[in-house]
């Protein structure tokens, strides 16, 4: 794998108009290109008053007017990127019925409702055809669900139930399992665009939905569409890219969404599972570090969810996040949660990397460049053990004029240090006052001092 530098996750805000179990007063506006204001309700801002408004910015914000078109552009680097090697990874991400499902994956039969994930495939489509060199694609898909901590596989849902997740050996995370009846999640080659969105629309067909309050057609589970695309290169080399889209679950609350039963069980895990998430987000980030968490421990284990979003998360993959919002007071709350969820993952880094496996042969021509630099580098060094030695022995032989010259230096320089240091002024005057004190005590004769001392 190529390393090719860090890169913060990316996120986006999306406000969707309201729906008509909403009041319509607003606690959130875009407010700009990048930012939202929210107003908590005055209950929320904690006194009386108008509460002052609460200002996000983020890598961009979507108003109530904009088109799918509009979402997608955004989307494009980090589809485009898979073409080059480069994993990506498109979440949305918001409370029940706040429009992920209809971001992410919109109306397919409609041409200009269509969300990410179908127009992601076309783009991929169409980028593989405008390839002119001679390169082979091949293109996979795999689309499962995280229900109720189970990972399904939505191509073949009665068969594949329970699957278990792995991390290979690039760090990249996947459904386990070769091909084979009940043995992993099933992925399909796909050979054009229209198979593709045919077995895409069957797989997401198969998921679980069900009618709560919040919402007619409310997910029950983490719908996950991976599209695998390897090039063999007409150099021999492969590059393999996947563009990973998920569609989480909204979290919910049991007094908006009336759930009960079955659908409540749902409700409980799937909240479950987007805390193991907020739990992973804020271990990634902790101390702004950003990255893998500046070494600290990151729960991914404690979700099905977050182990499979691993590498996405402070992994090698290009991650874009997409925050669903209602803009309408009664889900101020939520709305506020989610606005704060998005702006901890900004300050999530990945270090972004082409998956590049060369050919036989330029791995045999390389290791061959490296052998020969390896021999260069003895035959120098052993050159300079020989000179070394010569030199050594030049220093012992008699009669060297240098050799004896530099020895004298030496020796010259260690007399200096052996001689001892001249006497301080005061240790002089001191020797001096001792001895006329002694002379005037052995010399008791006063007239004779006197003649001494003249
Ligand atoms: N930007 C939008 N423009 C128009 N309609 C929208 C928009 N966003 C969402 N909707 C509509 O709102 C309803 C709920 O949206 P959606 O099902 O996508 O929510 P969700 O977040 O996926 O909910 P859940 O988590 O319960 O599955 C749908 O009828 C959808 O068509």
């Amino acid at each position: 794998m190529e390393s090719h530098g860090s890169s913060g996750t990316s996120v986006c805000v999306r406000l969707r108009p309201p729906n008509s179990r909403e009041s319509g007063v607003r606690c959130l506006a875009r407010a700009g290109d990048a930012a939202v204001a929210f107003s908590p309700p005055a209950a929320e801002g904690g006194g009386g008053g108008a509460p002052a408004p609460n200002q996000f910015t983020f890598n961009k914000v979507y108003g109530e007017g904009a088109t799918q078109a509009d979402v997608f552009e955004d989307c494009r680097r980090v589809v485009h990127g898979v073409l080059a090697g480069v994993n990506g990874t498109i979440m949305a991400y918001g409370q029940t019925g706040s429009g992920k499902t209809h971001t992410l994956i919109g109306d397919v039969t409609h041409p200009e409702l269509r969300g990410i994930v179908p127009r992601a495939v076309q783009a991929l489509g169409e980028g593989i055809a405008a390839d002119a060199s001679a390169a082979e694609y091949e293109v996979r898909l795999t689309v499962v669900e995280i229900y109720c901590e189970r990972v399904r596989d939505l191509l073949d849902p009665l068969g594949r139930d329970n699957l278990a997740i792995k991390q290979g050996r690039d760090g990249g995370m996947f459904v386990e399992g070769a091909p084979g009846p009940g043995r992993g999640a099933t992925e399909v080659c796909v050979t054009d665009e229209a198979q593709l969105v045919g077995l895409m629309n069957a797989g997401l067909a198969a998921r679980a939905v069900t009618a709560t309050n919040m919402n007619a057609t409310s997910s029950r589970s983490h719908c996950i569409v991976t599209v695998a695309v390897e090039k063999a290169c007409p150099d021999g080399s492969t590059v393999a890219g996947k563009l990973r889209m998920v569609d989480l679950a909204g979290s919910e609350r049991q007094d908006k969404t009336g759930a009960a039963g079955q659908t409540l069980v749902e409700g409980s895990q799937i909240n479950r599972s987007l805390s193991a998430l907020a739990n992973v987000v804020a271990a990634l980030t902790e101390g702004g570090g950003g990255g893998a968490g500046g070494g600290s421990h990151i729960p991914y284990r404690d979700s099905k969810l977050t182990r499979m979003l691993q590498d996405s998360l402070g992994g090698s993959a290009r991650t874009l996040l997409v925050i669903n919002c209602s803009p309408c007071a009664d889900n101020a709350a939520e709305t506020l949660s989610s606005l704060r969820f998005g702006s901890r993952a900004l300050g999530i880094k990945n270090t972004v990397a082409v998956n590049r496996r060369l050919s036989p042969e330029a791995l045999q021509q390389q290791l061959a460049q490296a052998r020969a630099e390896l021999e260069a580098l003895r035959r120098e060094m052993a050159a300079l053990k020989l000179d070394g030695a010569a030199g050594a022995a030049a220093c012992a032989a008699p009669g060297r004029d240098a050799a004896a010259d530099a020895f004298g230096a030496v020796a010259v320089s260690r007399a200096a240090a052996e001689q001892p240091p001249p006497p301080a002024p005061w240790a002089v005057g001191l020797a001096v006052a001792a001895g006329l004190l002694l002379y005037f005590a052995l010399i008791e004769d006063w007239a004779l001092r006197g003649r001494l001392l003249v």
